[in-house]
């Protein structure tokens, strides 16, 4: 897989600068203060929208705020509102009656909405909930009753709420796809959680990773300062789910007590390489120590290398305004998630796997950039595509 333009932040240019993992920060401020924040959030029962990328550990610190809240003894329900067929999602939130309609389960169904009841219901990707079934749980969040799909009567229903979107929702209100008014009720403490790249405990997560793997090792012997080196120079677009699957394929396949380069995953050792995009003459990432101060300083700022490119007399980002070099980068996306689609033979599950996001997560990214889903249907032409 093509090398992906790196991302570096001013977070990340720190700990390079940092030369043992020792002296690197085992905390993130960042992270800390978002859990800090949640947990008196939970606390007082009000209802919490986590945002952020793919893999930073929404889910994660949602089982974290159960564990920690007082009912913690109570179940903790997840759904995946992205991942239920548009036809089920009524019947398995808010349940059914038997007989209710056919084909229905003869004793009928409870629904995730009063499985939650005493304790925590957890929406993943409530960007995803059709309209329909938005007014049904805003009904249910401002009534504190639901009434299964037949019945007669609703059935009162108590539950901590948190819900979790890698979406933009103001942007869904504004276009009218997500309601309003649910957005308020959902969103009564938002949190924010950073991606990896911009974590200042990349580092202890690297080492955290490699002892649960190797229980029986020291993390800090078993990865040399290279390897580190190369990891922490890892854009991570998948987050903590692809730096987790990263370092279980390389415990997996090492040689020895100490990991090398060539146990990461294809191509990851290949540090600051090209990416495909460069061979055909696009601007490519340089580390942020090999590039003018007042370049690196912003967070999340693409850093382009403007000395190595052969830019065949065509504009490069680096003579470009910053919404033309955004647009590169969705291009360098776009010719990464092919070649992942290419090289997997468009099996979306290993696809998903090597880009480090969900299957889900995928096809929202195939939807966003107008890919089809058959290799066939995806012409050179959805290839060369420009933005
Ligand atoms: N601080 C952490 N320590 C250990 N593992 C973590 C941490 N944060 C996340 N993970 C792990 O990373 C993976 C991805 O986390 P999680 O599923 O919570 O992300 P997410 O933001 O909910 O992703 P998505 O938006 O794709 O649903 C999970 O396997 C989770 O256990």
């Amino acid at each position: 897989m093509a090398t992906p333009a790196t991302v570096i932040t001013s977070a990340t240019a720190d700990l390079l600068r940092s030369p043992r993992p020792a002296s690197r920060p085992t905390v993130d401020a960042v992270m800390e203060a978002v859990i800090g924040r949640g947990k008196k959030l939970i606390d007082k029962a009000v209802p919490i929208l986590l945002l952020g990328e793919t893999g930073t550990g929404k889910e994660y610190l949602t089982r974290l705020l159960h564990a920690h809240c007082a009912r913690r003894d109570a179940p903790l329900v997840a759904v995946n509102c992205g991942a239920i067929p548009e036809s089920l999602i009524e019947s398995e939130l808010f349940g059914y009656v038997k007989g209710a309609f056919s084909g229905a389960l003869a004793g009928g169904m409870k629904g995730k909405v009063t499985e939650a009841h005493g304790g925590v219901l957890f929406l993943d990707e409530i960007g995803d909930m059709p309209l329909a079934q938005q007014t049904r749980l805003l009904r249910v969040l401002s009534e504190r009753e639901v009434t299964p799909l037949g019945a007669c009567r609703p059935v009162p229903v108590d539950f901590l709420l948190v819900c979790a979107t890698t979406q933009n929702l103001e942007a869904k209100v504004a276009d009218g796809t997500f309601r309003e008014d649910l957005y308020y009720r959902i969103a009564g403490g938002v949190l924010r959680l950073p991606p990896l790249r911009e974590r200042m405990d990349l580092a202890a997560l690297i080492l955290k990773f490699i002892q649960a793997e190797l229980p029986d090792a020291d993390a800090a012997d078993v990865l040399p300062p290279s390897v580190m080196e190369v990891l922490l120079q890892q854009p991570w677009p998948g987050n903590v789910r692809q730096l987790s699957a990263t370092i279980r394929y390389s415990c997996a396949v090492m040689e020895g007590s100490v990991l090398s380069e060539s146990d990461l995953p294809d191509g990851m050792a290949r540090k600051f390489a090209p990416p495909l995009s460069a061979r055909s003459g696009r601007t490519v990432a340089r580390p942020v120590s090999q590039v003018p101060a007042t370049r690196a300083s912003a967070d999340n700022v693409y850093v382009l290398d403007t000395s190595r490119r052969d830019t065949g007399g065509r504009l490069d980002a680096g003579d470009m305004p910053e919404h033309a070099a955004g647009m590169r980068k969705d291009a360098s996306e776009r010719e990464r998630v092919l070649d992942a689609l290419d090289q997997h033979g468009w099996n979306m599950s290993a696809s998903a796997r090597a880009l480090g996001i969900c299957r889900a997560s995928l096809y929202r990214v195939l939807r966003r950039m107008d890919i089809p889903l058959i290799r066939e249907q995806a012409s050179a032409s959805t290839r060369s595509r420009n933005f």
